[in-house]
């Protein structure tokens, strides 16, 4: 494969600009990470051992992507490269690197909710107020302040920061910070932001091993660097100190993480670190039409401090950007969701060609529900993930903790799960003896006798038992992963307590469980891991950015719903904007400063610059928040763009019912008719759907309903459903993991099409 000739001139530059430092600060769409794509197989081409190359991106799926293409032009060799996110490459450099650290390798990595549960105990064992020490205030003063390099004791010792805290009326967060760096280290256990920390203090107070890595790494590459923190910028720099071979990509007017502590002035910093920079400009955009690209330009023209760039795309003029409204939150599902299915049927398009992009989490529901009714898949990246579920953290914490017995946090989760009557004070008693005794936890629990908690043992050593007998089997047998957790979700009770339990939630969190054993197998099995160990495993799963937590549920043609935040370096054909009003984009929180606000604008043209073809933005009048109805007011970023490039949506005809659909032909001549009359967006909110769904008025639901697991559904059976009453199994269809029936039911409600996944029937 010819790759250069896929590039224009600067691109072309910039790929065969291999030695020296190098940076390339351009628009949304240009080409950068196809440039440090495609430099990346030139360097493996010109006979550079991919073992030498280091690429950092933002997400391990964009990493994962990158490699594909690298491998269509290099070949298997691609597999030797460096590549990923800073934390999960730094976390296997630490995995190798940690004794000189104190550490051992088989450290455990907190999560979010790790490291507040701890700074919650230490809150409670200083006896502070936990509505004036609130635990995500003291959270994000400790991470802020590992993000700026700023142990503990430098912490302490700085009068500005004590002057700052005292001003907060916190004094005593230094000592919190002490206290919660030192139960880290006792637990042999490193925070997300320890990863970058610990890198760097491993680098500056251990000069032979930063040495080995200098000289290990000849080519170091950073995509997305306008969000590099101070902590990982410093990491490249000596990385690359000696061969000074540094590339370098990011456009500052995508910005978007100064609030976790990214700061631009790293390109400013680049510029003067390097003398010998060489600096290389891409103009030309090829992912969107002209009419995104202008509107795009310009939004970002009201933000003072950018660097100045001009961009341009040959592309089409293509469609205006459609401005939708809603009554409320709900209505804007339907009318995406409608919109979704009706430019399918008319263009003939993939789910995958649709993202629909919001400003936080919560706003998913509305289009989740209104997707399933029409049938559309779609696939959920970020927000609470697999990963998250408290049933996975659970077993995930048994596995930590057979792992590595000073993981306080995982002791905490497992040690009365499945209840073995050990409550919250013999737990307290537990880690304060460990604290007072400078033991772990696990010292502690494996000695309960000496340690004079007679009367509480019994359960007690019965869990210690049972830790052992795990942990012969990693250590002596030297299971692999699968073998391992399969055996700790059965043997620990777990999964016995899951199946026992016949509610609805009950059924799924087994389901999950049993989800997560097939999600280790399929680690165990795969070629690409040649290291197949719980701790892999363990170690692969706390590394997934938010952005990489996607449910793959076997069908790949879904619509995509994320953040904003999570979208950045990717393209869609069809992108919408949802929850376009004041207070939620501008996020209310960002509203306290110029910065914040033009933070907010970054961000709003990272989610335009994501759309190759059409762009729709979409806001309701109203909607819930915190269990209220609020009036809402559209975005003020809709008055800026150029109305010029706008149009209000055509009619968006009611969310109609599947079995309601008109056919093909039918339907494209409505919306020829419906383009004629334009109506306002208004005008497309006075029809009301009509309740299709009505149940039958004779019925009442049984007061025992449960959903029944229906993966043995056939024809014929007899179900109940909550709100279509009673039925018959007419006809099954099997597609995959796609199981739809037809239920006829009873009392003129008629037939039915349900996907079984979603649909919650009891099998009478
Ligand atoms: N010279 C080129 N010829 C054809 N297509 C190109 C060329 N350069 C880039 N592209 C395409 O343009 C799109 C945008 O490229 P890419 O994702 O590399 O841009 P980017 O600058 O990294 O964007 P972002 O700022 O959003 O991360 C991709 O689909 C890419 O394949
Ligand atoms: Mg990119």
């Amino acid at each position: 494969m010819n790759y250069i000739e896929g590039l224009n001139d600067p691109q072309r530059e910039a790929v065969l600009h291999t030695n020296g430092p190098l940076m390339i600060i351009a628009g949304a769409g240009s080409g950068k990470t196809r440039v440090l794509t495609y430099r990346t197989a030139h360097l493996i081409e010109k006979g550079v051992d991919p073992f030498r190359i280091l690429l950092l991106t933002f997400t391990n799926k964009a990493a994962g992507e990158m490699r594909e293409r690298i491998e269509k032009v290099v070949g298997n060799e691609a597999r030797n490269l460096w590549m990923g996110t800073f934390h999960s490459v730094f976390a296997k450099i630490l995995r190798f690197e940690c004794k000189a650290l104190g550490y051992t390798s088989d450290f455990s990595i907190y999560d979010t909710d790790d490291s507040k549960s701890l700074l919650r105990s230490i809150i409670k064992e200083r006896n502070l107020d936990d509505k004036v020490y609130k635990v995500n205030g003291v959270f994000n003063r400790i991470s802020g302040a590992k993000n700026r390099l700023i142990g503990p004791d430098e912490y302490l010792n700085n009068p500005i920061i004590q002057a700052d805290d005292a001003a907060a009326k916190l004094p005593e967060v230094g000592r919190l910070y002490k206290m919660y760096a030192e139960r880290c280290f006792k637990a042999n256990a490193m925070d997300f932001d320890d990863l970058l920390y610990q890198t760097n203090v491993l680098f500056r107070d251990h000069v032979e091993i930063l040495h080995k890595y200098q000289h290990k790494f000849h080519y170091v590459m950073v995509d997305e660097f306008q969000d590099t923190n101070i902590s990982q910028y410093l990491i490249t720099k000596k990385l690359s100190a000696v061969h000074q071979n540094i590339c370098v990509v990011g456009d500052d007017a995508q910005s978007i993480y100064a609030f976790r502590g990214a700061d631009i002035q790293n390109i400013l910093n680049f510029e003067k670190d390097y003398s010998d920079l060489t600096t290389i400009k891409l103009e030309e955009n090829y992912r969107s039409t002209n009419n995104i690209v202008q509107a795009a330009n310009s939004i970002i023209a009201r933000n003072k401090g950018q660097l100045k760039k001009n961009v341009f795309t040959n592309n089409e003029e293509g469609a205006l950007i459609d401005l939708i409204k809603a009554a409320s939150d709900n209505e804007e599902g339907r009318l995406i969701a409608t919109h979704i299915f009706e430019s399918k049927m008319a263009n003939g398009l993939k789910n995958n060609d649709f993202a629909i992009l919001y400003r936080t989490n919560a706003q998913s529901r509305a289009f989740e529900e209104a997707l399933r009714k029409l049938n559309i898949k779609y696939r959920i990246i970020g927000g609470l993930s697999f990963y998250q579920r408290r049933e996975i953290k659970d077993l995930l914490a048994y596995l930590r903790f057979v792992i590595n017995q000073n993981d306080e946090e995982a002791f905490k989760r497992i040690i009365n799960l499945p209840k073995r009557g050990i409550g919250d004070t013999t737990v307290a008693k537990i880690t304060v003896t460990a604290a007072e005794n400078g033991v772990s936890v696990w010292d502690v629990v494996a000695n309960i006798n000496q340690f004079g908690a007679g009367r509480l043992s019994a359960g007690i050593e019965a869990f210690a038992d049972l830790i052992k007998s795990f942990k012969i089997m990693v250590e002596i047998q030297e299971k692999d992963a699968y073998e391992v957790a399969s055996h700790v979700a059965k043997a620990s009770g777990i999964l016995r307590e899951l199946y026992e339990d016949k509610t609805v939630e009950g059924l799924s969190r087994y389901e999950n469980v049993q989800e997560l054993l097939n999600a280790i197998k399929e680690f165990v099995d795969s070629p690409e891991n040649e290291d197949k160990s719980i701790s892999n495993f363990l170690q692969t799963v706390s590394l997934l950015t938010t952005a990489d937590n996607e449910e793959d549920e076997g069908e790949n043609d879904r619509v995509t719903l994320m953040t904003i935040h999570g979208a950045k370096g990717l393209e869609f054909d069809h992108v919408y904007i949802v929850g376009m009003e004041e207070d939620l984009f501008p996020s209310q929180m960002m509203l306290q400063s110029r910065q914040d606000l033009e933070e907010e604008r970054r961000l709003f043209y990272v989610a335009i610059t994501r759309a190759e073809k059409r762009l729709m933005m979409s806001f309701a009048e109203s909607r819930y928040q915190f269990g209220r109805l609020k009036a809402c007011e559209p975005s003020r970023f809709l008055d800026e763009i150029d109305p010029k490039y706008l149009q209000i949506a055509r009619n968006i005809r009611r969310a109609i019912e599947p079995q309601e659909r008109p056919s093909p032909a039918a339907f494209i001549r409505k919306v020829a008719n419906d383009v004629a009359t334009k109506a306002t967006p208004a005008a497309s909110l006075q029809s009301k759907p009509k309740p299709v769904n009505a149940a039958p008025s004779n019925y009442t639901p049984s007061p025992d309903f449960t959903a029944s697991d229906t993966s043995f559904l056939e024809e014929g059976q007899k179900v109940e459903h909550l709100k279509f009453g009673f039925g018959i199994v007419k006809k099954m269809d099997v597609n995959g993991n796609d199981r739809k029936a037809t239920v006829l039911f009873e009392g003129g409600v008629g037939e039915k099409t349900l996907l079984l996944s979603f649909a919650k029937l009891r099998i009478l």
